[in-house]
């Protein structure tokens, strides 16, 4: 019988299996930031072992730093960065600091580098590792104890999950874009749907997605509990990788393209679960919830709490978001847009939130946070903070930012966003915030006219 994508990334990398015990995985390549990876390297000093791949570790500060040029004024964030910068240069790996033109969030700078390739093992001490699968490779998040695990081995013991399919058959209808179709996905299936399997997105909608689109798609899969998100890589995979600075040149670039070629499950492939999906029938979709399950088009009403699939759960959500059953979603006001993170903090993100603020003026507080400095100089040569500036948005340095509340970007309690990220969970964006999730342009839009709004309700 044949396999799924899955199966083959996963036995090419099998470098020891014995019965009743997990696979002995090697890694191909290793990211580090500066909150999950501390104590790992203080059980490598403890254990007096040294990084085993330095060449395959790559680390970055993303998390703590704060999106304002200047030094971190939190003592736990800066002794955080100061901790990976020891350990970086102890170790001998490779760091991309604060300020540097390679720094930028984990997820965003593996891609950019070329450094995550189809058929790889990627692993970072950081849930959101499944957005490397957008290029066929299998990415997962790991603990802080694996992270010491594949530092000193570069490798990890690891169960082989089960697989799933989503299939996502037609075309997105024009304005709808990746995030729309990854929010009603995890509506449909529920934060828990992918629970225990790898899933791969395949069909005609995902095959039209470009690699920024598929990385928000796969970026997400572990917000409905998968293990990891793949995309099989074809020529758009291809191109998006060509003369990236890690990409291989000459021979070695044919030779990996016609390797990458055969990673697609075979025809005769079964997967353990299948989830079918209409794209034609989407549109702007919008989270009203405290999971990133809660969601709705956003043309809807907030849902009655009966109708939803855990009543108590939803109104718990309402209550603490302070929304009632049967409200327009596009009468929900935000106080704040933020425009950023690993899920929609690339280029192409950037340019879909210009094109809506072009000759607008925003009426909410709005934050617009590059993924990374390259993302970052690569707006500004297109002119995009020309455009952010004068709708009166802000215009930051690269990092998580608004994404989570580890940094000075965060909302005061009560207060209300529309944000580019994929949590939602109370507090996430800082102590009492109210977080609806939401795509660039969706956010473009709600900055303008300071409500959920689609832009082509503009
Ligand atoms: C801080 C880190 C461990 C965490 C994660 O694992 O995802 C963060 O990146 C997040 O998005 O919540
Ligand atoms: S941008 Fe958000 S989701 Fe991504 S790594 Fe940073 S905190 Fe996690």
């Amino acid at each position: 019988m044949g396999r799924t994508l899955a199966e083959k990334v996963w036995e090419q990398h099998v470098v020891r299996r014995a019965d009743g015990e997990p696979d002995l995985l090697y890694i191909d390549l290793h990211l580090i930031h500066e909150v999950t990876s501390p104590q790992a390297f203080d059980g490598l000093r403890l254990a007096g072992r040294k990084v085993r791949r330095p060449d395959l570790t790559i680390a970055t500060e993303d998390h703590n730093v704060p999106t304002v040029l200047g030094p971190i004024a939190d003592p736990v964030s800066k002794a955080q960065v100061e901790t990976l910068r020891k350990n970086a240069a102890e170790f001998g790996i490779r760091l991309h600091p604060m300020g540097d033109a390679g720094q930028g969030v984990v997820h965003i700078i593996g891609p950019q580098f070329g450094l995550t390739q189809p058929g790889m093992t990627v692993v970072c001490g950081d849930s959101h590792t499944s957005t490397h699968g957008a290029f066929g490779a299998l990415a997962f998040g790991i603990g802080t104890s694996e992270v010491e695990h594949v530092l000193a081995t570069q490798t990890l013991p690891a169960y082989r999950p089960k697989t799933m399919a989503i299939e996502v058959s037609g075309e997105l209808p024009f304005g709808v874009t990746a995030k729309d179709l990854i929010l009603a996905i995890i509506a449909q299936i529920g934060t828990g749907g992918g629970q225990g399997h790898i899933v791969e997105y395949r069909g005609q909608a995902i095959r039209n997605l470009s690699m920024e689109g598929r990385m928000t798609v796969c970026n997400m899969s572990i917000e409905a509990g998968a293990r990891a998100g793949m995309i099989a890589p074809d020529e758009t995979t291809f191109e998006y990788l060509r003369g990236r600075l890690h990409a291989p040149t000459g021979q070695a670039w044919d030779d990996a393209v016609s390797y990458w070629k055969s990673l697609r499950t075979d025809d005769d492939a079964a997967f353990d679960t299948v989830v079918e999906i209409d794209a034609s029938t989407l549109s702007p979709f919008v989270t009203w919830g405290t999971n990133p399950g809660q969601g709705a088009p956003l043309r809807d009403a907030i849902p009655a709490p009966e109708e939803t699939s855990d009543p108590a759960a939803a109104r718990r959500a309402l209550d603490y978001m302070g929304l009632t059953a049967g409200t327009r979603l596009s009468d929900i006001q935000v106080d704040t847009v933020f425009v950023g993170s690993c899920t929609n903090g690339r280029l192409e993100d950037l340019r879909a939130v210009a094109d809506v603020l072009r000759g607008r003026t925003v009426t909410a507080r709005t934050l617009i946070v590059p993924g990374s400095m390259q993302v970052k100089a690569e707006a500004e040569a297109e002119g995009l903070h020309e455009v952010f500036k004068a709708s009166g948005a802000e215009w930051r340095e690269a990092g998580c930012s608004m994404c989570l509340g580890m940094n000075p970007d965060t909302l005061a309690p009560g207060e209300r966003s529309a944000s580019t990220s994929n949590r939602n969970f109370e507090g996430r964006q800082g102590k009492g915030g109210r977080t609806h999730l939401v795509s660039p342009a969706v956010a473009a839009a709600s900055a303008v006219t300071g409500r959920l709004t689609a832009p082509a309700d503009l």
